[in-house]
């Protein structure tokens, strides 16, 4: 028998948070042993018997997808939500027709620029429903060598009674029947269906996504930088605990953001995410907010060289006009997780003690840092226009036994033995600034001074 753990006891072990990152070629095993699953791990048998399977997302390679799936669940219905339209909707029709089983669903963008960007799973077994929640595409790249989170839930087991409402403390049965409903779309009302009929009372992590639309009134709480600001001023940290302690943001794309720091960065979304319980919110300092973006010699040295700063697709055009952000950024260091060189497509933002080892939230998610995933207020704040769809999910101290913040390590070895719950980082806190001669990663500049692992140097196309 292989000294691989079976998929379903690495899941076990990395309970209550159930947040993993993907496996990653090339690093030391004991790097992939713990806390991290890849695609054919989630799908295997031993995470449950497979009746049929639902994948939002923005890119897909369906015969690599289909791969994935153990050979006896190969031929089940499979649905995939994506947002192409034109010429690539006629792609990917075309990619999916060979495979009988597999349908296709349009989610509607009618706001120009916006991405159908969440990454998000269904899974029916015969036993109940499971829900994926992650930062990957579905392509094999994405599944390869870089650093992406997936939040794995229970199964959860059908309703006993269907007078039963089966949602959780933390509402996320409720709030994803409303993202679901955002689509208007025919093809998900059977998922939408198999969702009201599974109890996810167990449900203990909060849903933080974006529909696109111009949402005013009641809405405009439920979406964006909007919604993580109602959750956290109902159920966030005490002011008091958090004073000085900074947000974490980190992402692998940036959006247009003003011409200064203080227009929508800090006073809009910043006002968002460092909002504490009962108390009215204040414009974040920009002392308090440290952003990690790969450098471009996170970028080089990686396990990818340039080629893995694709996936990290900030144009210099968009770079030239918001110099303030500069000063911010952090590095990507990931030593605990020995993901240092696995280039980061995942999203996280957090609010974490000073010296990195508590966090009062932690929040992974498809949303880059721009407006069109987490929204921007227009009309005089009566409105919360966002262009994009995204999904993350929110893990509050109270929801997993702890009191008002939880431990939180990078270095995961401790995880599973723990008696208190640690939450597992992605990456070393606390942040480490850019060093002297650091820029960030642009992936429209070319790079022809230092040669990367490859000995190859950047001439983009
Ligand atoms: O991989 C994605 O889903 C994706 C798609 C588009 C963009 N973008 O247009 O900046 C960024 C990303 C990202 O996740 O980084």
């Amino acid at each position: 028998a292989s000294t691989e753990k079976m998929p379903l006891d690495s899941f076990e072990e990395f309970q209550p948070f159930s947040f993993f990152l993907t496996k990653v070629s090339d690093i030391p095993q004991r790097h992939n042993a713990m806390g991290a699953m890849n695609l054919r791990d989630i799908l295997s048998a031993s995470m449950g018997e497979l009746k049929s399977s639902c994948h939002f997302n923005f890119m897909f390679e369906i015969p690599w997808l289909l791969k994935q799936y153990p050979e006896e669940f190969r031929k089940m219905p499979l649905l995939l939500v994506h947002g192409e339209q034109g010429r690539q909707e006629l792609d990917i029709k075309a990619e999916a027709d060979p495979f009988s089983n597999v349908s296709l669903c349009r989610a509607p963008l009618d706001i120009p620029y916006g991405t159908h960007h969440t990454k998000m799973m269904f899974l029916l077994y015969e036993t109940g429903l499971r829900v994926v929640i992650h930062t990957a595409n579905l392509i094999s790249n994405d599944w390869y060598q870089k650093t992406q989170g997936i939040w794995i839930s229970p199964v959860f087991p059908p309703l006993k009674s269907p007078a039963e409402k089966g949602d959780s403390p933390t509402g996320f049965k409720s709030d994803l029947l409303q993202y679901l409903a955002a689509y208007k779309a025919p093809r998900l009302a059977p998922w939408e269906r198999h969702i009201q009929a599974h109890d996810m009372s167990a449900a203990n992590v909060h849903m933080i996504g974006s529909v696109p639309g111009r949402h005013t009134l009641n809405n405009k709480h439920h979406w964006g930088h909007l919604k993580l600001k109602k959750v956290l001023s109902e159920r966030g940290p005490d002011s008091g605990l958090v004073k000085n302690w900074p947000v974490v943001g980190q992402f692998s794309s940036i959006g247009s953001l003003g011409t200064s720091k203080e227009i929508w960065l800090l006073n809009e979304w910043g006002q968002s995410l460092s909002a504490c319980k009962k108390e009215p919110s204040a414009i974040l300092p920009a002392s308090k907010l440290n952003l990690i973006f790969p450098s471009k010699d996170n970028i080089r040295l990686s396990l990818e060289g340039y080629n893995g700063g694709g996936c990290v697709p900030y144009s210099i055009k968009t770079a030239s006009k918001q110099p303030w952000l500069t000063p911010l950024f952090c590095q990507w260091v990931s030593e605990g997780r020995g993901r240092s060189k696995a280039v980061p497509h995942i999203k996280t933002y957090t609010r974490c003690s000073p010296d990195g080892s508590q966090a009062a939230w932690f929040l992974v998610t498809s949303a880059n840092l721009s407006k069109a995933a987490w929204g921007v207020l227009e009309k005089d704040r009566s409105q919360l226009m966002i262009r994009s769809y995204e999904l993350g999910v929110l893990f509050l101290p109270q929801f997993f036994g702890c009191k008002n913040a939880f431990k939180v390590t990078s270095h995961v070895e401790e995880v599973p033995q723990s008696k208190i719950p640690i939450f597992p980082l992605p990456y070393d806190l606390p942040p480490k600034t850019y060093v002297k001669g650091d820029r960030p990663w642009f992936v429209d500049v070319p790079c022809v001074d230092l040669p990367d692992t490859f000995g190859t140097m950047w001439c983009p196309p």
